[in-house]
């Protein structure tokens, strides 16, 4: 079955972005991407060395793999969009995630300024993926001024504790026209799937898989969770039930009175 997420011009058949910070070798990206399939990666435009292209991210990522640059140590909408103007003009393409932070303890973004950002680079031919508070209403003002998608957080960056924020993201997935990307705080394979499960687009994983023993094969982990997380969630799945259901006919059972009791 093809199943295709379309954002910007760009077509994703593998529904894992992956990150570059934190691994303990940057030699390991590569080998990361093939083995989980991952077709878009994140960089801060601080780690692209301009002035020395060896020493440089992106000559760790493979050609054929999008590059998502963020602007990462952006404080205010000014500052992203002075980011992302010199991300292009580097060639990282027009692809940007906006990341506005000022809250060095729990790194939570601002959605008032990434919303003025996100406004200034749409209208400039940006396909912009803002990175926000999992919040309908500024999801709501992100597509009305031409985001791409939406990317909430899960839980905050680094912290590996899951879908913190589930409900709030499951009311912005049934009420959003972007595609959803669940972003930052997810620690496990099942967390992702968990995700998915719920319908969203995608999901955003970079510190759970680089800190782990062995990223390669974590990376493959994640992939396999977030398939396995949007197949049940085509599938439909089945309801939930306050009490139990047999599987089997109730032939051969004893009976309950009317007190609960057999
Ligand atoms: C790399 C990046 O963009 C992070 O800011 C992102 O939000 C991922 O978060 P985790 O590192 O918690 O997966």
């Amino acid at each position: 079955m093809k199943d295709i997420l379309k954002i910007g011009n760009k077509e994703f058949s593998n529904r894992l972005f992956t990150g570059t910070g934190k691994f303990r070798d940057k030699n390991l990206i590569k080998g990361m991407l093939e083995k989980s399939g991952s077709e878009m990666i994140t960089i801060a435009l601080r780690r692209v060395n301009l002035s020395n292209p060896d020493d440089n991210i992106l000559s760790y990522i493979p050609k054929n793999i999008t590059v998502l640059p963020n602007t990462s140590g952006a404080r205010n909408y000014k500052e992203a969009v002075r980011i992302a103007k010199i991300a292009r003009e580097a060639g990282c393409g027009n692809f940007i995630k906006i990341e506005i932070i000022h809250d060095s303890k729990y790194l939570m973004p601002d959605n008032e300024e990434t919303i003025k950002a996100t406004k200034i680079l749409a209208d400039d031919g940006f396909i912009v993926l803002p990175y926000i508070m999992a919040d309908l209403i500024s999801c709501k003002k992100l597509e009305d001024v031409g985001a791409s998608a939406v990317m909430p957080l899960g839980s905050p960056i680094g912290s590996n504790k899951g879908l913190q924020t589930k409900s709030l993201i499951k009311i912005i997935i049934e009420n959003s026209n972007v595609p959803v990307i669940v972003d930052a705080g997810i620690g496990a394979p099942s967390q992702a799937a968990e995700a998915m499960e719920m319908g969203a687009d995608a999901v955003l994983v970079n510190t759970a898989i680089a800190t782990a023993e062995n990223p390669l094969l974590m990376g493959e982990a994640f992939s396999m969770a977030i398939k396995a997380g949007r197949m049940a969630f085509l599938a439909k799945l089945a309801k939930e039930n306050r009490y139990a259901a047999a599987s089997s006919p109730l032939t051969g059972f004893l009976h309950m009175n009317g007190n609960g009791k057999i």
